[in-house]
């Protein structure tokens, strides 16, 4: 008899939430119940899973007993408090904040890049930054091919990776600017705002804290979680890595542009690079200059792939290249490639916490 799951998803109401429910609902995952949990703030609202309405509860340590497997998308400080309590009750946890990712017990997955180690799981498996995602899985099939010596990123990231309240302020400034009022005549930090400036017809080139070196946290993360993922060591010196990451005012999906130096003499072409591309998992290739053909967030929003284009050689380095890489932060950048991580946790028959495991994660008040 095929094994099935009680599953919960923790923050099932936010905009990665809601679409993990919908991307459970497609999955092959066999779900025997499903539990929704969100801040009290949410307590009793309803939500639909397979035309079933089932009632969003306010999380607490009890929440997880009798769950198999727990979606987590409630943000850093909610995992830090429930995954370990829902370890510690036997549930596995997928988690997609950045609260566990560096941590040398929990892998970090992306399924088309290290699949293989989810095999040494203790019950927490983090799922990378959006941004990081979606550039590794453009990435891992030249690595493979040709090695990477060095990868420099310019990110130009959707305001819904902040969050369904980013995406309501870009909605909402820019109806406010549309209709003549002065969203911008003062630019200073919008008070109690998810940016600290207006977002609507500009840019900004913070993306989450700033590090004493002068790097955003967002940068800081795309740089380990590469390595921890592509190179298995989270401070790897096998591959430089840096980047600059910058919000846009587009709803979903982010871009990035990607230059990066394979192996001295590897042999890589752009045709060479294109064909790595063209048969890699969970990659679509658009790049034809003579056609104008080349990803685009609008395009992306609402599917799982990564889309790559505009692959071209550096004129001035050799074994060197820029591609333009796109995907849907929501989906491949988080609530895909959870259930994805879920798939093949149930595939390999992995949904159990090793004996002990939980020692590795104590619970917190
Ligand atoms: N957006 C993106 O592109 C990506 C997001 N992530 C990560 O996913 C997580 C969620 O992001 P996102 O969906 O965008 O955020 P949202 O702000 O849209 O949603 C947050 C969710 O967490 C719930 N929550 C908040 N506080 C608590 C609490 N104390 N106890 C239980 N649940 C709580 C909220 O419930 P309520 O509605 O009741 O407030 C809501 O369901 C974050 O860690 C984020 O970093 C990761 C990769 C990409
Ligand atoms: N910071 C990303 C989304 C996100 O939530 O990232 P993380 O899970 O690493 O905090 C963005 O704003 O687009």
């Amino acid at each position: 008899m095929t094994k099935s799951y009680n599953v919960a998803i923790l923050g099932a109401t936010g905009a990665v939430g809601t679409r993990l429910i919908e991307q459970l609902e497609q999955s092959t995952i066999p779900v025997n119940s499903l539990k929704l949990l969100a801040s009290p703030r949410s307590a009793g609202k309803q939500l639909e899973f397979k035309g079933e309405k089932i009632t969003v509860e306010a999380t607490a340590p009890d929440s997880f007993d009798g769950v198999d497997l727990v979606l987590a998308s409630g943000g850093g400080s909610v995992s830090a408090q429930y995954a370990p309590e829902a370890v510690k009750r036997g549930a596995v946890v997928v988690d997609n904040s950045s609260y566990w990712r560096m941590n040398d017990d929990v892998p970090l997955i992306v399924p088309e890049v290290n699949e293989s180690a989810l095999s040494s799981h203790n019950g927490i498996i983090a799922n990378p930054n959006c941004s990081t995602i979606q550039m590794v899985v453009a990435l891992a099939p030249i690595k493979q091919q040709f090695g990477l010596k060095r990868v420099i990123v310019s990110t130009y990231q959707a305001a819904s990776g902040a969050g369904q309240s980013a995406w309501n302020e870009l909605v909402a400034e820019t109806t406010a600017y549309n209709a003549g009022e002065p969203v911008h005549a003062n630019i200073l930090p919008v008070k109690g705002a998810q940016h600290h400036y207006p977002l609507a017809y500009n840019l900004l080139p913070q993306i989450d804290v700033f590090e004493d070196d002068g790097y955003t946290h967002e940068e800081w993360k795309m740089i380990h979680e590469t390595k921890k993922i592509m190179f298995g060591d989270k401070n790897s010196k096998a591959v430089k890595v840096t980047g600059t990451a910058v919000r846009v005012p587009v709803p979903i999906g982010h871009g990035e542009t990607v230059y990066f130096e394979t192996n001295d003499g590897a042999g890589a072409t752009t045709a060479s690079i294109q064909a790595a591309l063209r048969s890699a998992a969970g990659v679509v290739l658009e790049d034809n200059p003579a056609e104008q053909l080349y990803p685009q967030p609008v395009n992306a929003a609402g599917k799982r792939e990564t889309f790559v284009g505009r692959v071209r050689p550096d004129l001035e380095n050799d074994d060197s290249f820029h591609m333009w890489v796109v995907s849907d932060n929501l989906l491949k950048g988080a609530a895909w490639n959870t259930v994805q991580i879920a798939e093949r946790l149930v595939a390999l028959n992995l949904v159990k916490v090793p004996e002990g495991a939980s020692e590795k994660f104590p619970v917190t008040k």
